[in-house]
């Protein structure tokens, strides 16, 4: 059995400065990794070449189906559409660990294409197939979780470029259990009449916390406004989070609901995610992640 760890994808900020003749939006945005992370096991079975099953369990599986729209058998079905008539594709089943609340702007679903991805290439011993096409045609933010490290993602989400060098930070999540639908935080971004951003000027390298907040303060994440206006709740958790002693920092991520609080030490984000932890409230607190796990 191999097993490897999917980890949450953070916006620190996100700009929209552009849009595509095919209505997507380019953005630019500092992705991060938090350590909460879903996770996959891998293990051969009997059955027919190529064939690869899913099963769900987890906190979080209860929304998801094991079916074929699952983002962890598309992921298997891309490669088996490029492997080279000659591979040998054992049969295989995945099973999914769902820790990530669904549809929450950490792109728990990207990250688990993108570990699928690593790990069934490393099973059907397909090495020379480069997985970031694949992974662009999967969704627009499973290019990132391929490495699953700091980076500035450009375009749609498929230019990725190096991010600062980050201080040591925490990181507090907080969901408030409520799914929320990308297209239609894009569409309602449309509608408020926003103007394209454009980038901000980021340095190689924060020094510390205090650079690192000065500059995100400089930035926006646009979606969350409109997010806000359909989801009320949202603004909630960014007061609470505002709330908590330590937290120096606080935004939604992506498209929501999830938004994050930083903190410079982890004892406090750990104290501040046991006062979040409420009713349908789900918090998770940890320093970053750096790279990825297989
Ligand atoms: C907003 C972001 C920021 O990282 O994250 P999440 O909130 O999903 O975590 C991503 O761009 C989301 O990526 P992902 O969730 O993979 O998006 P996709 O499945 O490719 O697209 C879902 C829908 O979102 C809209 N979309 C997505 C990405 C983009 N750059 N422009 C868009 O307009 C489109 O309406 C598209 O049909
Ligand atoms: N393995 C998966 N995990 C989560 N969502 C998945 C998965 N496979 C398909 N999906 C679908 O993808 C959509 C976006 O999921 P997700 O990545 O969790 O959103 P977000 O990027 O906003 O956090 C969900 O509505 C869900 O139906």
């Amino acid at each position: 059995m191999t097993r490897a760890r999917a980890h949450a994808k953070i916006n620190l900020f996100l700009h929209i400065t552009g849009r595509r003749p095919n209505g997507y939006h380019e953005l630019d945005s500092l992705a991060v990794f938090a350590d909460t992370a879903d996770e996959l096991a891998l293990e051969t079975k009997s059955g027919k070449p190529g064939d690869v099953t899913l099963s769900i369990e987890g906190p979080f599986g209860e929304g998801l189906r094991a079916e074929s729209d699952n983002l962890v058998l598309r992921a298997a079905a891309a490669l088996r559409e490029h492997a080279p008539a000659s591979a040998q594709l054992a049969p295989l089943h995945v099973t999914l660990t769902k820790n990530l609340p669904v549809a929450s702007g950490i792109g728990g679903g990207s990250a688990d294409a993108a570990c699928a991805l690593r790990l069934i290439a490393q099973a059907w011993a397909l090495p020379e197939i480069d997985l970031a096409p694949l992974a662009a045609r999967l969704g627009a933010d499973v290019p990132v979780c391929l490495a699953q490290e700091p980076a500035r993602m450009l375009g749609i989400g498929e230019i990725l470029k190096p991010a600062p060098s980050l201080p040591p930070v925490a990181m507090l999540l907080v969901n408030p259990g409520t799914a929320v639908p990308t297209p239609a935080i894009f569409k309602a971004w449309r509608e408020s009449g926003a103007d394209f951003r454009p980038s901000p000027d980021l340095p190689r390298c924060w020094d510390d916390f205090g650079a690192m907040i000065a500059d995100l303060r400089q930035t926006s994440n646009d979606l969350q406004g409109p997010a806000i206006s359909l989801y009320p709740v949202i603004g909630e958790v960014l007061n609470a989070l505002e709330a908590q002693p330590g937290c120096g920092f606080a935004r939604m991520s992506g498209s929501g609901a999830t938004c994050f609080g930083l903190f410079d030490n982890e004892a406090a984000a750990q104290d501040a995610a046991r006062i979040l932890s409420r009713s349908e409230w789900w918090a998770a607190a940890g320093p970053l992640h750096n790279s990825a796990s297989i």
